[in-house]
């Protein structure tokens, strides 16, 4: 049997999304290889405190706002330069430090943008890892129906320019002249962001109307046999089975829901953070939290290994409140 390290993982992130891989150093297994800064938790140390001393030692900067994010076990095989092991990896995200980056080990520093990462080899490892930070932590769900046009279109710009990055369109009611109409007018306000709009229907429909990506319900996930080309991939599930057909499928991300009690779909009871996390236990692609989402539960769904929050009318309420 191999032996089973825990290592705490620090993945320095800018309030752009930026992240921060350093190479590993010669003398080191995998040496050259690129990683995010961090090592193995000593005996006696949380997570958390791992997290801290290896920042100092490798980066000279004490971290002064964490959150822990998905824990990752991945066994590693035999190689020239390191023998066969398991690796159980605890992500942080580090937010906020004190303390300018030294290379304390000899090793390079790269940002990367995060849908552009310009450095290889990365650890293997790592590889779902970068995919959900090509993701941002919120996904938006248009509420037409609810708020009107005119009220929506405003929420949005304001969300806009608060950041928002990442949107579906799912407005069930319209015919298909009035989702072209309103596809226009959304896709006309995301253009100048750096804003990626999907639409909750077929992926033709999506392509058609110009949309970078397409949101799948669960029937439409179950009856699809492969990823669509050209877009941009999001699927709604709602158990084991739809998650792993979506990362079967390697889409680019699942929701999954309910989380938690919601006034959209009021006969379902949420099935809680506990299961929640269960269900997410080893998957390796990236899945937001839904249902009963606010602003307030991302760490939360973070912790327990989530990419992040999905939301609708708690988005769009939250910036009225
Ligand atoms: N630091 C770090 N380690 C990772 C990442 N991904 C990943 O699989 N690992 C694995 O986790 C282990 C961390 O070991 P390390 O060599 O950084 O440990 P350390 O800083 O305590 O150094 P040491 O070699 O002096 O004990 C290695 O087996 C490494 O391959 C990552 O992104 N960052
Ligand atoms: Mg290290």
């Amino acid at each position: 049997m191999t032996k089973l390290v825990q290592v705490a993982v620090a993945i320095l992130i800018r309030p752009n999304g930026e992240y921060l891989l350093a190479s590993r150093p010669q003398g080191k297994g995998w040496a050259g290889w690129w990683e995010f800064p961090g090592g193995k938790i000593e005996s006696g140390e949380t997570p958390a405190q791992a997290l801290i001393r290896e920042a100092q030692e490798e980066l000279g900067i004490t971290p002064t706002q964490t959150q822990p994010w998905i824990k990752r076990r991945y066994d590693y095989p035999a190689t020239h330069d390191a023998e066969a092991k398991t690796v159980l990896l605890h992500f942080f995200f580090v937010h906020a430090w004190q303390g300018a980056l030294q290379a304390r080990e000899g090793q390079q520093f790269a940002w990367q943008h995060p849908q552009i990462g310009n450095v290889t080899p990365v650890l293997p490892a790592n590889a779902p890892i970068m995919q959900a930070l090509s993701l941002p932590p919120v996904y938006a769900i248009s509420n037409v129906q609810e708020m009107g046009e005119p009220t929506f279109l405003q929420a949005l710009k304001r969300q806009l320019d608060q950041g928002l990055q990442l949107l579906q369109v799912r407005e069930p009611q319209l015919d298909s002249a009035a989702l072209a109409q309103l596809s226009e007018q959304i896709l006309q306000l995301c253009a100048p962001y750096d804003c990626r709009c999907l639409l909750n229907a077929s992926p033709e429909q999506a392509l058609q109307l110009g949309y970078q990506g397409v949101h799948l319900n669960s029937q439409r996930l179950l009856a699809m046999s492969v990823k669509p080309d050209h877009l941009l991939v999001g699927a709604s599930c709602h158990n084991l089975e739809q998650l792993q057909k979506a990362q079967t499928l390697q889409l680019d991300f699942a929701l999954l829901s309910p989380v938690l009690p919601t006034k959209s779909h009021p006969e379902a009871a949420g099935m809680g953070w506990e299961i929640f996390e269960d269900m997410l236990n080893g998957l390796e692609i990236p899945v937001y939290a839904l249902g009963g989402m606010r602003p307030t539960h991302l760490a939360q769904a973070q912790a327990c290994g989530a990419r992040g929050i999905a939301m609708q009318s708690g988005l769009w309420q939250a910036q009225l409140a």
